[in-house]
């Protein structure tokens, strides 16, 4: 065997999807990565958050090589992306948060041009049904709605087959219901042991996709967790709400909402009060959004 045959062979099993160590990148003397740590893992979905030029797609087109790092080790697939070989690029898929012309060329005509650069594409039918092009197979893309295009540059995206997608931004522009059926979508490619780095400023697709979060702001990712248990136990104590006898909303935090609602209730029971509760009542845990917003305002 070769010695790059063995270090490819032994590298193969064992390599994460994404390891990241201390990744810094300043544009001039603008820091925007200030020593980022990343591990996604083969099969796992991570959604990127974080408001608008945190860094999100610097980061993800670092991860692609096609942006350089000032500084920190990344790894993709066991390699180093910048100045990867084609075998690589033949294992990763990009959607870019902004695709260029697709000129005069037709879905099906684009899915099947790209898939021949791959060694193991999908069919070009399959991709088609996967991201509900189907019925504009033969339309020119330049005539496709926004939300359509994007979904044609998903399908690009996936007809190779990558073991790691790189998703930027992936259904803005999307209606409700082509976001469900994108949601499905790729919980099927993730089946198949595909790893997914995306980012979103849709929470609701965080909470629904991620295996775990992360939130990047201020050049660091400050929180990382599976998205039910972002921001810690504290983040996501119960809320109750109610107006009180003399008209004025209140509310308090507490661990054992019961307990309070309980007490309220008797004493607005006592009061007179109609339907023995207090007006307005409502026992609320915080959001995914709010313990995000949150995230973001405490490190702002
Ligand atoms: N080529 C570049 N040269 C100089 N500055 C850049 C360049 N590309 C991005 N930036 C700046 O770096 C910062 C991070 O940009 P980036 O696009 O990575 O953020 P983002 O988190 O993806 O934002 P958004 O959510 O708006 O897409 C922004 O302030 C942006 O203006």
């Amino acid at each position: 065997m070769s010695s790059s045959a063995s270090a490819s062979a032994s590298r193969a099993p064992a390599a994460p999807a994404v390891r990241v160590r201390g990744l810094a990148k300043h544009y001039g003397s603008r820091e925007i990565l200030s020593g980022i740590d990343l591990d996604i893992a083969r099969g796992e979905t991570y959604a990127l958050l974080g408001p608008n030029g945190a860094g999100k797609s610097t980061c993800i087109e670092i991860l692609e090589g096609v942006r350089r790092p000032s500084g920190g080790e990344v790894r993709v697939l066991g390699d180093e992306p910048l100045g990867a070989d084609r075998s690589w690029r033949a294992r990763v898929g990009i959607v870019a948060q902004s695709t260029g012309d697709l000129g005069p060329f037709t879905p099906r005509e684009l899915i099947a041009h790209f898939g021949a650069l791959y060694p193991r594409p999908r069919g070009v039918d399959e991709v088609l049904r996967l991201v509900g092009l189907t019925e504009h197979a033969d339309r020119r893309a330049s005539k496709l709605s926004g939300g359509q295009q994007r979904r044609l540059d998903v399908a690009l995206g996936i007809v190779g087959r990558p073991e790691m997608l790189f998703l930027d931004e992936p259904t803005t522009g999307f209606d409700p219901e082509a976001r469900a059926q994108f949601w499905a979508m790729l919980e099927g490619l993730t089946g198949e042991g595909t790893a997914i780095l995306l980012t979103t400023h849709y929470l609701d697709e965080a909470a629904r996709l991620a295996d775990r979060v992360g939130v990047l702001t201020g050049g660091r990712i400050v929180a990382e967790a599976p998205p039910g248990a972002l921001g810690g136990e504290e983040a996501r104590v119960p809320v109750v709400r109610w107006r009180d006898g003399a008209g004025e909303l209140r509310e308090e935090r507490t661990r054992e909402p019961g307990r309070l609602v309980g007490q309220l209730c008797a004493a607005a029971a006592a009061a007179g009060a109609p339907g023995g509760e207090p007006a307005e009542l409502e026992v609320r845990r915080p959001s995914l959004e709010e313990i995000y917003l949150e995230l973001i305002g405490a490190t702002a």
